[in-house]
């Protein structure tokens, strides 16, 4: 029998221990665990006990997402962990449950995470939201078009002067992105550590004087030569975003340099002379998303002008999410009258940010369609203009 409860703060860090262990680490340093610590909410960390004994863990942090036209409460879960000799006997799903639950008793209509496996969490609901790539540039055979943005100033900060800045120019960078979360003080503390000593920022600043994009980098020196490896970089606008790229590419002594966790639209092989140069290396999930509420969730989000279309929902996890909506450009209900398509939860997910147009889904078999006609509606009903990205790991 697996009882699942909220841990008192004495047991956090036998959880981490745990989490750390079923993903192959050693447990966390005082210095380490000192920084988790400082994201952990009490009453967010789960325990699984199996007789008395600590066997999985789960956590959750109160974070927003954004969603088109909008944003929306989110628990953004994590560390989530069983150990080895307790897997597959049900610990997680008790976990899942309870968390669940508890994400619905704060009123945050939807649960995201970045999964370690892609096998795991659909089953419970949730489905790729957004992806990411990753980009290669060969820095001696890059060059900017002459109609690439240009404009600003990128100025080269140590990381303990971009400290105090990088937050506020984050959510200067939020814009309307279907995907940004939030990233809070104990997020960034977390963040530097993580990356330690061996990296550098560089902040650009608009013509109008404020400070509109970061790039935080460091070299990579591998067997290919040396590469700057991009871990961040953001922008509220294009010319922020295409001028970072263009400084990184300019710095000396590097062969390549490698974006990580890029979103899937960024026009970076269109600001090349040479398209070809800019080699995407992956393209991977980025963001997976659970309706928990799938009433609240559709509302807070909006939508392309079409026709309303009714979709039935299928959650054998949340059965009381099960039925029929009315999604249109003037809101959502639910609704009892025939449906037009049918989707599993986690297919809406796909959907939710403007990831997957509806008609993809019905391609590939993942949307039961009733009536035709409302294949094309959901496509516009959906769709978003720029693709959601996240692009903040937790
Ligand atoms: C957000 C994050 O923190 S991501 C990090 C996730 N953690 C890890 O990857 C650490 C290593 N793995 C683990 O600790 C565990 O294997 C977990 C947490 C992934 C799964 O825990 P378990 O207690 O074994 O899962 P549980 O027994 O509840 O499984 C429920 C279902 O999921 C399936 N499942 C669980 N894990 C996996 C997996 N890794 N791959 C495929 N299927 C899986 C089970 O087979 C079961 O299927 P069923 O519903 O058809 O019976």
């Amino acid at each position: 029998m697996i009882d699942v409860r909220a841990l008192a703060e004495s047991e956090f860090r036998a959880s981490q221990d745990l989490f750390r262990r079923a993903l192959l680490r050693k447990p966390a340093n005082d210095e380490d665990w000192a920084r988790v610590r400082g994201c952990l909410e009490v009453g967010r960390v789960l325990g699984a006990f199996d007789g008395g004994e600590l066997v999985g863990t789960a956590r959750a942090t109160s974070n927003e997402l954004a969603v088109p036209g909008g944003r929306v409460a989110a628990g953004a879960v994590t560390g989530v962990g069983v150990r080895a000799d307790r897997t597959r006997r049900g610990v997680l799903r008790e976990l899942m449950r309870v968390q669940f639950d508890d994400v619905r008793q704060r009123g945050e209509p939807v649960a995201m995470l970045h999964a370690s496996e892609a096998t795991i969490y659909e089953r419970f609901g949730y489905g790729v939201a957004s992806r990411h790539r990753k980009v290669e540039l060969e820095r001696a055979r890059v060059a900017f078009r002459d109609d690439a943005p240009r404009g600003g100033q990128v100025r080269v900060l140590d990381r303990k002067a971009a400290d105090p800045l990088l937050p506020e120019i984050y959510r200067r960078c939020a814009v309307d992105r279907a995907g940004w979360i939030g990233r809070d003080e104990p997020w960034w503390s977390g963040f530097w550590q993580y990356l330690g000593e061996d990296v550098l920022v560089a902040v650009h600043t608009g013509e109008d004087g404020v400070d509109d994009g970061f790039a935080v980098y460091g070299p990579n020196h591998g067997e290919r030569g040396t590469a700057l490896d991009v871990h961040d970089l953001k922008g509220a606008d294009a010319t922020a975003v295409a001028q970072l790229w263009r400084f990184l590419l300019g710095v000396d002594l590097v062969d390549r340099v490698v974006g990580h966790v890029r979103p899937l639209d960024e026009p970076l092989e269109w600001w090349v002379t040479d398209r070809r140069q800019c080699r995407v290396t992956e393209v991977e999930d980025d963001l997976w998303v659970r309706l928990v509420d799938v009433l609240a969730a559709l509302r807070a989000r909006t939508y392309g002008a079409a026709e309303p279309v009714v979709v039935e929902v299928r959650d054998a996890f949340l059965p009381d999410n099960e039925g029929g909506y009315r999604i249109g450009p003037d809101g959502v209900e639910r609704s009892a009258d025939e449906p037009q398509l049918r989707l599993d939860v986690s297919a809406l997910a796909a959907l939710y940010l403007g990831d997957q147009l509806a008609s993809t889904l019905v391609a590939a078999g993942r949307i039961e369609v009733r009536d035709p006609a409302a294949v094309a509606a959901a496509d516009r009903l959906f769709a978003t203009l720029e693709t959601p990205w996240c692009g903040t790991g937790f």
